[in-house]
């Protein structure tokens, strides 16, 4: 479906986003893992967390909605899974993909892996290799790396894994699967990335230590039920903060939004560019921080993004390399290879995308540079690759266009953002 975004003199209002999706995804899985009745609220209903839904419920886990946020998870407990008599499809999610990898390279029993056409061309050797480390047997396309996947798990022994990228699925891929592996398991990353499953794992009970530089969990540790308070998902309400950060005269805020530190890389930059952004009511929801994001327009000015901050910001890039076409001078994004392999190749498509609009931006090995102000231009037809984070970058560049853009396959959106295009409606 084509959408057609009308550029908007200036975002203003307040608005809520929906729940952030990886703990939306982690809050499914830890409970059907869990001894008891795990209660989510705040939940996503966006294809990549209804894909974990089903998923899960085809190993016998049942998982009821009380409402499209409100969801009950009745735990299988740590050995509870059962086979599944069909194909596990996880659609267009990769998180589904390698973190429901880790679980299932623990059972006894056999499952195949498969998604749609993006997910059977990212990387699963990062999860797979250290998987057959750990002893399970995995096969699949060029030698287990590529999905469709099969695995036979079981008789896991537990491993201490240096991972080579800093990835919160590898990690926590490593960590599930540690929980039915023989001793203690641990993984080290050369950059940190998002906390989620440590700080949801300890609000299941499980401890989650740190031993000469590895976050480390013991096998056999076991699950108990929690209540899970999901907060707004920080790259949701990114495309949001950027749209307001570069539209003249725009006050927006936006509630409830999760401010764990792994992941507030965008603000940082945002603020470092000189778009105010404010953090209210600051308070601790669950096991996550949150705060009430208030942000206006600033005059921007170009930055280099680079090293650690890259995982704290890694699904934000898109949309930051939009407030860049809007900034004074140059802004340089390195150390961002991974962007190559998340839905779409990432620093191609932005960099092809934004072109269409009249932007200076050169692709580089490893990120973007961009060199602004451009005045963005109208009339763009967008490809976005079924990559809702294009998608929504795109939008935010339409806002700020001199005319109108048409955004193709408008539907991959209500991967992450369900409601996307009324919400930009209503704080015009
Ligand atoms: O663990 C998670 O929930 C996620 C981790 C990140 O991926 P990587 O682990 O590949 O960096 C991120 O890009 C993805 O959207 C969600
Ligand atoms: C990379 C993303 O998700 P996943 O890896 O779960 O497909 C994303 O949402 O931008």
């Amino acid at each position: 479906m084509d959408m057609v975004i009308q550029p908007a003199g200036r975002v203003q209002g307040e608005v809520k986003v929906p729940g952030d999706k990886s703990i939306s995804h982690r809050a499914v899985m830890f409970g059907a893992l869990a001894d008891g009745v795990t209660q989510v609220r705040g939940f996503l209903p966006g294809a990549d967390c209804l894909s974990t839904v089903d998923c899960f419920r085809k190993m016998g886990v049942e998982v009821e909605m009380l409402s499209e946020t409100e969801l009950r998870v009745k735990g299988a407990g740590l050995d509870g899974l059962q086979e599944p008599s069909d194909i596990l499809d996880v659609g267009n999610s990769g998180t589904t993909a390698r973190l429901m990898l880790g679980i299932l390279a623990g059972q006894n029993f056999h499952s195949t892996v498969t998604g749609d056409a993006s997910i059977r061309r990212r990387p699963m050797g990062r999860v797979t290799g250290p998987l057959r480390e750990m002893g399970a047997v995995i096969d699949g396309r060029e030698d287990g790396r590529l999905a469709p996947l099969s695995v036979r798990g079981g008789g896991l022994r537990g491993i201490n894994y240096d991972s080579p990228v800093g990835s919160a699925q590898v990690k926590s891929a490593v960590l599930l699967a540690g929980l039915y592996a023989e001793g203690m398991t641990g993984v080290k990353e050369p950059e940190q990335s998002r906390d989620h499953t440590e700080r949801m794992l300890r609000a299941f009970g499980v401890p989650v230590t740190e031993q000469d530089g590895y976050i480390t969990v013991q096998g056999g540790s076991r699950l108990t039920a929690a209540e899970i308070e999901v907060p707004g998902d920080i790259s949701s309400a990114a495309f949001l903060l950027v749209a307001a950060a570069i539209l003249p005269g725009s006050d927006l805020i936006i509630r409830g939004v999760g401010i764990n530190p792994t992941r507030t890389g965008i603000i940082d930059v945002l603020r470092e560019m000189g778009a105010q952004i404010e953090c209210l009511n600051e308070r601790i929801s669950g096991d996550e921080p949150i705060a009430d994001l208030h942000v206006k327009a600033g005059e921007l000015k170009g930055v280099t993004v680079r090293g650690n901050l890259i995982p704290r910001l890694i699904d934000e890039i898109p949309v930051l390399a939009v407030a860049a076409t809007q900034a004074e001078g140059v802004t340089e994004i390195r150390d961002a290879k991974e962007l190559k392999v998340k839905e779409s190749n990432r620093i191609a498509t932005t960099a092809a995308e934004l072109r269409k609009f009249g932007a200076q931006v050169e692709e580089l090995e490893d990120g973007l540079r961009i060199t602004g102000r451009t005045k963005l231009q109208g009339g763009a037809v967008v490809e976005t690759y079924h990559d809702h984070r294009i998608a929504m970058a795109m939008a935010v560049a339409a806002l700020a266009a001199d005319g109108a853009a048409t955004i193709r396959d408008w539907e991959s959106v209500d991967v992450s953002f369900p409601g996307f295009a009324q919400l930009v409606q209503n704080i015009r």
